[in-house]
């Protein structure tokens, strides 16, 4: 080709200036449409949600600086895309790199509860089991967002192929009164586990929670009490108010039979993880995959961790938060909860069949 003719080729000085910005917008739509269809757009990193004042990513992880499952945003968005081969044509090796696989569905199975129980635990445990995906972030769309709509909720969710189970955890769930019936009218067959643990324990973890975005919070017992002398328990405080688990439980009751419900032993989690995963495992109808070779004992954070989780090769124990040491509580204090406790306590035995052994 002569010179003249690609000066011909290359000469747009003919063409209108609205013919030439049409044609680069052409451009444009061609390789973002290409780039999505390849799934690329999935990978690109979430929002990232605020949960109880603290930050968890949307796909679960703690942006906490050391310590387990956590992240900061800057390595989440190179966890998301380090799945992408740096060379990868869309079909390397015959496994196409799209992760626009599946669906989006609504979760078979939630963790409604309780706050401080050991959900964070038990989703993580959850979600190295390969059949089951969950939302990491706490959607609070049964509670806080469910003006938004059933369409909002469903596409928070990942994608799910055929036999996988879709989950998500919000704690506050089982404390809000109109949760029940509005889990009923997404489904009525959704399966329910509740995370519960000692009350009193419960009471001062939630405490020590506030605390620590709150310095200056008045002292435990001035909270738990309406008037230190009469030693009339403060139930409006909702750090006592959770624990009053028969109470909630009866609301739920209304709505869903018994047989729904699945109820994990947030010290049995933490004594025996493999054990109480079993049970987790049969409940969801699940092949029990996650087995005591999933975990290890880490004796500095004194609480069991994964050798491996999900999308890491490191072994890692939960953020910070999890696992707190918990300030001195008179020991007057912690007694008049567990009388306070005591008769809720039974009734919850009663209800689920199960004696947690509180008292
Ligand atoms: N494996 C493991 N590692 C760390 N922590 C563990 C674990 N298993 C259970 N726990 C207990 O989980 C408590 C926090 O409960 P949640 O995750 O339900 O809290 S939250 O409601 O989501 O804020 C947390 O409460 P605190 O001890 O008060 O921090 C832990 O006791």
């Amino acid at each position: 080709m002569g010179c003249s003719k690609w000066r011909a080729a290359f000469n747009f000085g003919h063409l209108k200036a609205h013919k030439l910005s049409a044609f680069f917008t052409m451009i444009i739509l061609f390789t973002y449409y290409f780039y999505c269809l390849n799934g690329y757009c999935d990978s690109l990193p979430r929002p990232v949600y605020y949960c109880n004042h603290q930050t968890i990513s949307q796909d679960g992880l703690e942006p906490e600086p050391q310590g387990s499952f956590t992240a900061s945003p800057v390595s989440l968005v190179r966890k998301q895309l380090s799945h992408v081969p740096k060379s990868a044509s869309p079909q390397s090796n015959n496994i196409s790199i799209s992760n626009s696989f599946g669906s989006k569905k609504f979760p078979q199975a939630i963790i409604i509860g309780v706050k401080k129980g050991g959900t964070r635990a038990l989703l993580e445990f959850l979600r190295i089991h390969p059949d089951v995906r969950a939302v990491g972030a706490e959607p609070h769309f049964f509670d806080r967002f469910y003006e938004k709509g059933l369409d909002w909720y469903r596409n928070l969710m990942p994608r799910t192929l055929e036999g996988q189970i879709t989950m998500e955890k919000t704690p506050s769930y089982f404390v809000t009164k109109e949760a029940p019936r509005r889990v009923l009218s997404m489904s009525r067959r959704t399966k329910l586990i509740v995370v519960v643990r000692d009350p009193v324990t419960r009471a001062v973890s939630d405490y020590t929670q506030t605390l620590s975005k709150s310095p200056g919070l008045p002292s435990f017992q001035s909270l738990t009490f309406h008037n230190a002398t009469t030693g009339l328990i403060d139930t409006s405080w909702s750090a006592v108010r959770i624990g009053i688990y028969a109470k909630h439980l009866e609301n739920w009751l209304r709505y869903f039979p018994l047989s729904r419900f699945l109820f994990v032993s947030g010290e049995q989690l933490v004594t025996d993880p493999a054990g109480e995963m079993g049970r987790v495992q049969d409940f969801l109808g699940l092949k029990r995959v996650v087995t005591d070779k999933h975990f290890y004992f880490n004796q500095t954070k004194g609480f069991p961790c994964l050798k491996k989780p999900e999308g890491s090769s490191r072994p890692r124990c939960l953020g910070k938060s999890k696992g707190r040491p918990h300030p001195q509580i008179p020991g007057e204090v912690l007694l008049k909860l567990r009388d306070f406790y005591r008769p809720f306590n039974l009734k919850f035995y009663q209800m689920t069949g199960h004696n947690f052994g509180w008292n």
